[in-house]
């Protein structure tokens, strides 16, 4: 049995641990699918450039308002999949052959890892290792209803949808969150015909703040087939599509049905009781160092994190790659790092974009805090004049006793960029006041909207 000084389960973010503080070390990664995991090969990466071409077919298709004729003449679908596949398949192949030939410390084991005792794996391969550390990285995978696989209906989730042979006429969403959003942008400004399923929620992404929630929900109901709180109760196959019967008798049909109800931990799939390890609902408890219940064992990401975010994996990866070597069980923490949740961002690349950090007003209200709001409008600044916006949004709430953000809420073009100085004002501790009057704002720049909203407040 080979031991190692590492073993690490997941080429996401946990691939990213072993830099050259690592090379002294004898190291294992495991890894049953892909190299480089969800974001690079089926998830945030391949989405974005997707979005992208999505955002210039619309931007054709809406420049007439600026004096600009012009029209999309079609959608070379393979052409878009070979460009986004093109550039990110040789970057996997690359990831793993780098690993597998040019680290002579690293072993890449291409199996499905499970414990079978205390830091003792078995790899899926045949081989059994132990390891003095471990890191579980395993990361999540979409959530299909029974129903949907009782029915026998051909059905896609994220992991294959981008790689369709031929653009459907028209598409089935199943959820109304990220991944159904995002999709439903990109297929419909592809020329898609898109139906979305939402099945107990009133709004789409209604974990949103309510006023960007409910906005969005209006916009999407203009150019999308929307069904709200209305649970789906049969699916139907027909060729390769599906014929949706929802709860007050609608049908729903559509050549392609994209299910996108959310995603699970991969930690029931570990056998990680066996390795000690505490797992709730398929989830890997971790604590604020990402040490699991097990000694020498930790995790990161998806597999133990309640967010889902890449960003967030990261950041528990580079927490876990500081604490690796450090003396992490022993009764003085000082010198460990904890990993920092307070302001986790998010952005939704749907149609208009939306970001959002710290709380929305619902829950700030909630805990109490004495609030002061401020939504201002992409439209009352000059560069949404230059837009020809009407959607756009910046919400902000803060407290105030204390004239510190709560929360920032965004919807609009760049919403994801728009969003970043006022992630960094809660992150330092910056006052609304401060952030507003201490800075210059580049004038007529987009960001003038969050100075007004901050003014605002
Ligand atoms: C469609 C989509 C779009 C997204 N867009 C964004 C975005 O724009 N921004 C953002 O921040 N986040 C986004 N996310 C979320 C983001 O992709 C994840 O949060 C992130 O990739 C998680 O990283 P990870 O390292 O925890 O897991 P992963 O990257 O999933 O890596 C886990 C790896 O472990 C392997 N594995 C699992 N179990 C085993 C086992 N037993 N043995 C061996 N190997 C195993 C898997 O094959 C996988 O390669 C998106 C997700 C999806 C699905
Ligand atoms: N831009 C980004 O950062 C980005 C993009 C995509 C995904 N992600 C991550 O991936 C995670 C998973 O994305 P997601 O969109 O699958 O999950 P989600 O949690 O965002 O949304 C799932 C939605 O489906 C609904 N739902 C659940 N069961 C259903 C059913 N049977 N029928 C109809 N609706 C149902 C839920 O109520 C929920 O609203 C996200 O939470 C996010 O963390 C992030």
């Amino acid at each position: 049995m080979t031991h190692y000084d590492l073993a690490i389960i997941g080429t996401g973010s946990g691939n990213s641990i072993i830099d050259e503080r690592y090379d002294g070390k004898k190291v294992a990664i495991l890894e049953e699918g892909t190299f480089g995991g969800t974001c690079l090969n089926v998830g945030c990466i391949p989405t974005k450039m997707y979005v992208y071409a999505a955002e210039v077919a619309h931007t054709v298709r809406t420049a007439a308002k600026f004096g600009v004729d012009a029209s999309v003449d079609g959608v070379r679908w393979n052409d878009i999949v070979d460009r986004v596949f093109g550039r990110i398949d040789p970057i996997a192949a690359g990831g793993e052959r780098y690993r597998r030939e040019d680290c002579g410390n690293v072993t890449v084991y291409g199996g499905h890892a499970r414990f079978v005792g205390e830091r003792t794996l078995d790899t899926g391969t045949g081989e059994t290792i132990t390891a003095d550390q471990i890191v579980v990285a395993a990361g999540s995978r979409p959530i299909v209803p029974q129903e949907v696989l009782d029915s026998g209906v051909k059905y896609h989730t994220n992991d294959d949808v981008m790689r369709l042979p031929k653009l459907p006429e028209s598409m089935v969403i199943l959820g109304s969150g990220f991944i159904a959003m995002e999709f439903a942008h990109v297929f419909s400004a592809l020329g898609v015909r898109v139906s979305i399923l939402a099945r107990r929620s009133s709004r789409l992404l209604r974990h949103l703040d309510t006023d960007i929630s409910e906005r969005f929900t209006r916009i999407a109901q203009e150019k999308w087939d929307v069904h709200l709180s209305n649970p789906a109760k049969a699916f139907h196959p027909v060729g390769d599509g599906v014929e949706v019967q929802l709860s007050d008798g609608t049908v729903v049909a559509g050549d392609a049905l994209l299910i996108a109800v959310g995603r699970t931990p991969n930690g029931d799939a570990l056998d990680a009781a066996a390795g000690g390890l505490e797992v709730d609902e398929g989830r890997i408890v971790v604590d604020e160092f990402q040490r699991t219940t097990a000694h020498g064992v930790f995790a990161l990401g998806d597999v133990s994190s309640p967010y889902q975010l890449k960003h967030v994996a990261n950041h528990e990866m580079r927490v876990v790659q500081h604490n690796l070597l450090q003396d992490a069980w022993a009764s003085d923490t000082s010198a460990l790092r904890r990993s920092d949740h307070r302001f986790v961002p998010a952005a939704v690349f749907t149609d208009p974009q939306i970001a959002e950090v710290g709380l929305t007003e619902e829950q700030a209200r909630a805990r109490g805090y004495d609030v002061s709001v401020k939504i201002q409008n992409y439209g009352d600044v000059a560069y949404g004049w230059a837009m020809e916006d009407t959607e756009g949004i910046c919400k902000l709430i803060a407290d105030r006793s204390t004239g510190l953000l709560l929360g920032a809420h965004v919807m609009g073009a760049q919403a994801s960029t728009v969003i970043q100085p006022l992630i960094q004002a809660m992150s330092f501790g910056l006052t609304a006041r401060e952030m507003a009057t201490g800075q210059y704002w580049i004038h007529p720049a987009l960001p003038e909207v969050v100075e007004n909203a901050l003014l605002g407040l």
